[in-house]
């Protein structure tokens, strides 16, 4: 990475603890433009609730999750007022949860969902939004004639895709995603995945994915940081983590995804 480049989000010295049960201990992570950093770990390593503290969801028990705002400057997360933090959620950074039901308005249409961010950005036409969404139902391998349909009319493949589209059609500065696309069939995996590295190689969109699978963190991801009981116990590029990872428990995943 270009030394020079500053990263579009810092997390330094994170700790956080649901009530007594500390979760996360010390982790430190850099994002930058342009690049996929894969976060792997075990159920219950804390990477969801690593995602939503870089998100501005949770505000961690000790360190510090620092932004870029859009417009190149640098923000402190637990110092932004609740307005000025919903507006870059809505704009300039987007989440993507592993439950889709979760995030997505499940009486509102697809249609309506999906140029939810847009209209947040400002976009006012209601043809071309309406083209927008109709394109990104395409791009997620949904029929776009489902436009009008609400979500609880979809299988839950397709909420994750129509989830997905919701958040990749604003072109977000920052994207964090949860397991996007664990339980697609594997064809549609593929065309997601593809859709997703296009996105990231034509803009300078810097992305977090969270994923069990080290086959989809080597396919989109440059870097890789290994979660082991809320810490940071492997960092490094992907293919060189892959080849040789220093930590027993790496080196566990890594030898188990190898013996398949
Ligand atoms: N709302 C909550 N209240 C209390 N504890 C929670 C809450 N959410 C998560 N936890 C706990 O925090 C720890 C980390 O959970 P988290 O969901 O971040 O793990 P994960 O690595 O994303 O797991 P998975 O791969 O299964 O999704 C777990 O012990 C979990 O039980």
């Amino acid at each position: 990475m270009t030394p020079q480049i500053e990263p579009s989000l810092r997390a330094q010295d994170l700790d956080f603890a649901f009530g007594q049960r500390k979760v996360l201990h010390d982790v430190h992570l850099e994002l930058y433009p342009g690049e996929v950093l894969a976060i792997v770990g075990e159920s219950g390593s804390g990477k969801s609730t690593l995602l939503r503290l870089l998100h501005g969801d949770l505000r961690p028990s000790r360190g510090v999750v620092e932004a870029d705002d859009g417009h190149g400057r640098r923000c402190d997360l637990a110092e932004l007022r609740q307005q000025e933090l919903r507006q870059l959620q809505r704009s300039r950074w987007a989440l993507m949860t592993q439950n889709s039901r979760d995030s997505l308005r499940m009486q509102h249409s697809a249609g309506a969902n999906i140029i939810e961010r847009r209209l947040a950005q400002g976009e006012r036409s209601y043809a071309r939004l309406r083209a927008e969404a109709k394109d990104w139902l395409a791009r997620v391998e949904i029929d776009p004639d489902r436009i009008d349909d609400t979500p609880q009319q979809f299988s839950g493949g397709m909420l994750q895709r129509l989830q997905l589209a919701r958040v990749l059609i604003s072109r977000p500065s920052i994207l964090l995603l949860d397991e996007p696309t664990s339980g697609l069939d594997l064809s549609v995996q593929a065309a997601v995945l593809d859709l997703i590295r296009k996105l990231v190689q034509s803009s300078a969109m810097a992305v977090a994915l969270v994923t069990h699978d080290l086959g989809v963190a080597r396919l989109l991801a440059q870097r890789l940081i290994i979660l082991q009981g809320g810490r940071v116990v492997e960092a490094g590029l992907v293919d060189q983590v892959l080849e040789d990872p220093q930590h027993p428990y790496s080196q566990l995943l890594v030898a188990s995804v190898l013996t398949l």
